[in-house]
C-alpha cells in the first residue's frame, strides 16, 4: 500500500479543534499519471499545502507498470518524486502520493480529478462504482467521447451517470509539458448549476501561472476540448504536406466552424462565447501547433499513409496516448448515424484519412468550402 502523509498546514494545539477541522477539509485524488495527470497533480499539490480547506496529501491513482530497470512506477515516483515515465525531470511536490490500487485512492477523497486517456475511463468507473464517499464530487480533464446505442456520451456524462456524482469538467489551451515549467497558461472550468462547487475547483486548481475561470457550460467546454483533438489531426496532414501557414490557417477556422455547429446541434444550449474562452479558440490554437496529434498526423502524411497511427503512437510517444484518431472515428458513427455527414466535411475526412479510404491530401480537397 501507498504511504500516507501528515498535514503540515494546521497549527492548533487544540486537539479537539485539530480534529474538526480534519473532518471538513477536503480531499483529493487524481485518477491518472500521464503527461497531464502528472502536471495536474503538482499544480494541485502546490495549492493544497497553502489552502486550509484541503488536506495536504494529493493521492494520485497510477497505472502500475514494471520499467525497464524491474521496478515499479508507483514505488519510483514514491521514491525520487518525480514521474520518470510520463514527466520526467519535474518534482510533484512532495505531498503528491502515488497509489497503484484504485480502490484505495479513491476510497477516502471527497474531491475526484479524473485525467486518463478516455478510453479507459468507463472501466475504470465500473472498478470504482459503489466504493466512493458518497459526498464526493468530481471534475474531468479528459479530452474525449464515447459512442453508445443512445448516441453520443461525454466523458463528464459517462462519470456521473455510472458513479451518481457531479461531474464538472476543465479545458483549456494547456500543453502539459509547458505547464509542467511554469509558462503562463489558461484554462476553463464548465459547470453545469453549481457556481460554488466551480469556484472550489478554481481554488483548486488556479495559481500565478495557470489562470482558472469558470462558465455556466459544460457541454460546450467539454466538446471544445474534445472536438479540437480531430481539427489538430488535420492540421498535422498539413504540416506533413508542407501546405503551409495560410492553408494550415483556413483548416483551423473551418475545423472551429465544424467544432461550433456539431456543439450547438448536439446541445442547443451551448453557449457562442464558449469559443472565446481557453477551452475553446485558444485550445484550438495550441493543439494545431504544438500538440501530440498534430505531431503524429505530419509523420502520417509525410509517409504517405503507409504507417498507421498505431505504429506512429507506439513509437512517438512512448506509451502517451492519441485522442483524435478515436475521437474521429467516434465522431464518424455520430454524423452517419444523425445524416450529418456531409454538413462536416472536415470531420469526415479527418476520419476517412486516419483508416486508409483517402490520402492525406484529401484535407484540403475534401474540405474547401
Ligand atoms: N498531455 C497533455 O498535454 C494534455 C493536456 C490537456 C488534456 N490532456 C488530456 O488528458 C487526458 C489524459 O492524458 P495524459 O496526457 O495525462 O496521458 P498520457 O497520454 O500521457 O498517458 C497515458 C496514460 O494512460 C495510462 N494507461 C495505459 N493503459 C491504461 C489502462 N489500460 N487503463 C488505465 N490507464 C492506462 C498510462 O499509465 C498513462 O498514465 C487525455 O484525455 C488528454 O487528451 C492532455
Ligand atoms: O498533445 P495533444 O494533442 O493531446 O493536446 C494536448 C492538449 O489537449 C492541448 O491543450
Amino acid at each position: 500500500m501507498a504511504p500516507s502523509l501528515e498535514d503540515t498546514t494546521t497549527d492548533t494545539s487544540a486537539a479537539g479543534v485539530d480534529d474538526e477541522l480534519a473532518a471538513v477539509k477536503s480531499r483529493v485524488t487524481v485518477v491518472g499519471s500521464g503527461n497531464w495527470g502528472s502536471v495536474a497533480s503538482k499544480l494541485i499539490a502546490s495549492n493544497t499545502l497553502n489552502l486550509h480547506s484541503f488536506h495536504d496529501e494529493v493521492r494520485m491513482w497510477v497505472f502500475e507498470e514494471i520499467l525497464p530497470t524491474g521496478e515499479k512506477l508507483s514505488e519510483i515516483i514514491n521514491r525520487t518524486n518525480e514521474n520518470v515515465k510520463y514527466l520526467p525531470g519535474i518534482k510533484l511536490g512532495k505531498n503528491v502520493v502515488a497509489d497503484p490500487d484504485l480502490e484505495n485512492a479513491v476510497r477516502d477523497a471527497n474531491m475526484l480529478v479524473f485525467v486518463t486517456p478516455h478510453q479507459f475511463m468507463e472501466g475504470i468507473c465500473k472498478r470504482i462504482v459503489g466504493k466512493i464517499r458518497n459526498d464526493a464530487e468530481a471534475i474531468s480533464l479528459i479530452k474525449g467521447m464515447e459512442v453508445k446505442k443512445e448516441g453520443p456520451c461525454m466523458i463528464s456524462s459517462l462519470i456521473s451517470d455510472q458513479l451518481g456524482i457531479n461531474c464538472c469538467v476543465l479545458m483549456g489551451a494547456n500543453i502539459a509539458n509547458e505547464i509542467a515549467v511554469e509558462k503562463f497558461s489558461e484554462a476553463t472550468v464548465g459547470y453545469r448549476k453549481n457556481k460554488e462547487m466551480a469556484d472550489k475547483w478554481v481554488q483548486l486548481f488556479n495559481t500565478s501561472y495557470f489562470m482558472v475561470s469558470a462558465v455556466q457550460d459544460v457541454e460546450g467546454v467539454e466538446l471544445c476540448g474534445t472536438l479540437k483533438n480531430v481539427v489538430a489531426i488535420a492540421a498535422g496532414f498539413v504540416d506533413g504536406l508542407d501546405m503551409g501557414n495560410n492553408t494550415k490557417a483556413a483548416i483551423m477556422r473551418i475545423g472551429l466552424r465544424e467544432m461550433k455547429a456539431f456543439s450547438k446541434l448536439l446541445f442547443p444550449s451551448v453557449k457562442d462565447t464558449t469559443f472565446f474562452e481557453s477551452c475553446g479558440v485558444a485550445d484550438l490554437i495550441t493543439t494545431c501547433l504544438g500538440g501530440r496529434n498534430r505531431k503524429c498526423a505530419e509523420a502520417f502524411a509525410r509517409n504517405g499513409g503507409k504507417r498507421s497511427f498505431d505504429e506512429l503512437e507506439a513509437e512517438m510517444l512512448q506509451g502517451q496516448k492519441l485522442q483524435g484518431v478515436s475521437t474521429a472515428k467516434e465522431l464518424y458513427e455520430v454524423l452517419s448515424h444523425q445524416g450529418w455527414l456531409e454538413r462536416f466535411p472536415l470531420f469526415s475526412t479527418v476520419h476517412k484519412i486516419c483508416i486508409g479510404h483517402l490520402p492525406p491530401a484529401a484535407i484540403v480537397e475534401y474540405t474547401k468550402p
